[in-house]
């Protein structure tokens, strides 16, 4: 980066511009202030209100089930009741959806004011820029929300003419100031002016502090690059290449908070899914969508998505190949299914469907190939012949009478309302309801495919013993086309560690939905994962197009820590990155002859006190145990599941250090045998390094790994 060119910090308060922003910001606290306390008040004494209607209104309700005309006043009157609550309750939301943006304003109002000329020869407009957006009673507004249109003006960097989208159309505005604070709740620090955008001062401030244990909003000082992802248009699928400590992550999450907030009216959190590579990573950034105020999405790692689509107790299919699921495509043009590749569908000891039945069900359109449409043709036969069959039960009397000695809650929970069925003809429409609440995990069971062996199948069409969970997942995608219908973005963070095969299945199971994939090629820790030219081909296949954007600047690592792991790329690519620069400590890189000295220097390294977290990333869960052993109370051992401390020395393997960082990390085993000069372990070493924002530590047990040189 280059050097700041005519940027003021100023925290004198001689200096009238800091007292005018001072002013600004204290009657604009006030401001907040007031409207936190009315909301509350209103909610408050509305709440209040609520509850003496609810008391008022409770009771005048009397339950009385006594008589048919009974049953429906009373009825009735609950379900006055219900849309009293529910009138209640949107007001609330609302309030409290406003008390919540207020809250996260006064821990600090706001980081950037840009101004503005709209209109030529007009007057300019100062637009102050936070976390959340607010307006005053009028409806001015007091603050814009990062995400609003116009705050695009600050993440473009551009000063002067400049312009941003809103509803798809351009508007084109003169930017005369580009301002930065540094501000906590009522009290500004200092403030940033930069007129020629190139270094971000506030990014140094956030960039010097010690990281947490868990990751941080960047909201105020997302870089340009950055910003072209967070405020990308929306694609079918958009691939992110960014090197180590680029931002990824911190990017993939101020999209997810951008998306919300832009689809705020249709986009529910649960319809946005994330993959994760592991889940002390989940709940390393677990924390950074509710501090802007948004919910957290689905978050998932492959692990957990195969066993909530029930393939769970298969082998993962990390080493299924692409052609393997080309077989199961091709393969089932052709297929004739067998009688034993089908089951009947049961309830407990319940036969619902025999086996006879779902089997002349199937060949009742054995015309039609094997694919969504026989699927969905089949579905509806069984559902049809399920309905029958329930339409049978109900008029068994047995099941009429286990139905009216029911006790009256149940009868409430399942009907709504009590029994009382004046003949023959509304008993039988009772009972129907009632077989069909027994049974309806039985239609469940035909959606979800479970009158098809899947398992039966798929060993046939390849000829192998077992399948594997990605196979199984593919092969039912064969038959239906799409897994999810309600997804609407799938976030994959770290696809660099997806097969290909596995990106097939997530392709194909969300076809409906937009992908954002991020990943860096130089972190690809396991043999045999996809490459970034066939990731965009597999996208590009079911998606139609893909978008592809680079992120070249490292912010995690001290300018040291980036030259030393961007040395282990090829000098072409090495040129093209840069790190934030700032003040940093040599790596240290030695190599012991004899073990003892080398757990002598380990364990010094180790105990050695330091500032933050310290990681000890073994190469591999063996090697983690081995290290566990010579290291004894030292470390503390990462284990999935667990969460990071704030503080101390913490041992995991690679696997599961990937996409955390530390602010120094020591590298064990840094010997040649164990670190070859193969691209795998080039790799591998490159991703441990780049942990580390302040300090690395590499220490090997014989001679050094020829990938780097001693110092
Ligand atoms: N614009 C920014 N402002 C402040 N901090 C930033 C910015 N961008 C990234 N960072 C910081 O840099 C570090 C690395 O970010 P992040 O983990 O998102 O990168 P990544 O590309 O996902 O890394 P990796 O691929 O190496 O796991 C984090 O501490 C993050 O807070």
């Amino acid at each position: 980066m280059s050097e700041n060119v005519e940027s003021t910090r100023t925290d004198s308060h001689d200096d009238p511009i800091f007292a005018a922003e001072q002013d600004h910001l204290s009657e604009l606290y006030a401001k907040l202030l007031q409207i936190r306390d009315d909301i509350s008040q209103d909610l408050e004494s509305n709440h209040q209100g609520a509850k003496q209607d609810l008391i008022d209104m409770s009771e005048e309700v009397r339950l009385d089930f006594g008589g048919a005309d009974e049953t429906i006043e009373t009825l009735a009157a609950i379900e006055t009741l219900n849309s009293i609550i529910d009138a209640y309750n949107q007001y609330h939301d609302f309030n409290v959806d406003k008390l919540r943006r207020v809250m996260l304003l006064l821990m600090q109002p706001y980081f950037a004011k840009v101004t503005l000329e709209m209109r030529p020869g007009r007057p300019p407009r100062d637009v102050y820029i936070g976390a959340a957006g607010m307006t005053d009673e009028r409806s001015r507004p007091l603050v814009v929300d990062w995400r609003s249109p116009v705050a695009e003006t600050y993440y473009n960097q551009e000063m002067g003419p400049t312009s941003y989208q809103v509803d798809g159309k351009t508007r084109n505005v003169n930017l005369t100031l580009r301002r930065q604070f540094d501000i906590v709740r009522d009290e500004l620090r200092s403030y940033f002016d930069t007129t020629v955008a190139i270094q971000d001062s506030l990014l140094l401030g956030a960039l010097k502090r010690r990281h947490t244990e868990k990751l941080q909003a960047i909201t105020a000082t997302i870089q340009r690059e950055q910003n072209e992802v967070v405020r990308h248009e929306d694609v079918p699928v958009l691939l992110v290449n960014g090197i180590a400590g680029s931002g990824k992550t911190s990017v993939l999450l101020q999209r997810i908070a951008f998306l919300l907030y832009q689809e705020r009216k249709t986009l529910d959190p649960s319809q946005v899914w994330l993959f994760s590579p592991n889940d002390v990573f989940e709940s390393y950034i677990d924390t950074v969508l509710p501090s802007m105020g948004e919910s957290n999405p689905r978050t998932v790692t492959w692990r957990a998505f195969v066993a909530e689509q029930g393939a769970g107790e298969r082998d993962l299919g990390l080493s299924t190949t692409p052609e393997a699921l080309r077989r199961l495509d091709e393969a089932a043009r052709t297929l004739v299914l067998e009688p034993d590749d089908l089951r009947e569908i049961r309830l407990g000891d319940e036969t619902l469907l025999k086996a006879s039945q779902v089997r002349s069900a199937v060949e009742k359109f054995a015309e039609f190939d094997v694919g969504p449409r026989f699927t969905a043709l089949v579905k509806e036969e069984l559902h049809d012949r399920l309905n029958r069959r329930l339409a049978q039960m109900a008029r068994n009397e047995e099941v009429q009478e286990e139905m009216l000695g029911l006790d009256v809650e149940r009868q409430y929970e399942i009907f709504g309302e009590t029994l009382s069925p004046d003949d023959e003809e509304e008993t039988v429409a009772y009972a129907k309801r009632y077989v069909e609440h027994l049974y309806e995990d039985a239609h469940d069971a035909i959606e979800r495919l479970a009158w098809l062996r899947f398992d039966r199948i798929g060993m046939r069409l390849l000829g192998a013993q077992a399948l594997s969970a990605t196979e199984w997942l593919y092969l039912r995608l064969v038959f239906t086309g799409i897994g999810s219908r309600d997804a609407r973005f799938v976030m994959v963070d770290e696809v660099q560690d997806y097969t290909e095969a596995q990106l097939m299945v997530l392709a194909r199971f969300f076809s409906r939905a937009h992908f954002l994939l991020l990943g860096d090629e130089h972190q690809a820790i396991f043999e045999g994962t996809a490459t970034f030219s066939r990731i965009a081909e597999i996208f590009g296949a079911t998606h139609g197009s893909v978008d592809e954007c680079r992120l070249l600047t490292s912010y995690r690592s001290s300018p040291e820590i980036t030259e030393l792991f961007c040395g282990l790329l090829e000098p072409d690519e090495r040129r093209r990155l840069t790190s934030v620069q700032r003040e940093g400590v040599a790596p240290v890189i030695r190599s012991f002859d004899d073990r003892d000295a080398y757990l002598e220097a380990l364990r010094a390294a180790v105990t050695e006190p330091g500032e933050g977290l310290t990681a000890v990333v073994a190469e591999s869960d063996a090697r983690a145990s081995w290290l566990a052993k010579q290291l004894g109370d030292a470390v503390r051992v990462i284990r999935g599941g667990m969460s990071l401390p704030a503080e101390g020395v913490v041992l995991l393997p690679l696997r599961v250090a990937k996409g955390l960082e530390f602010d120094h990390v020591i590298v064990p085993d840094a010997q040649a045998e164990v670190y070859p000069d193969t691209p795998l372990a080039r790799r591998r070493l490159y991703t441990a390094l780049s942990r580390a924002t302040h300090r690395v530590t590499v220490l090997a047990q014989g001679p050094l790994t020829p990938m780097l040189s001693a110092r």
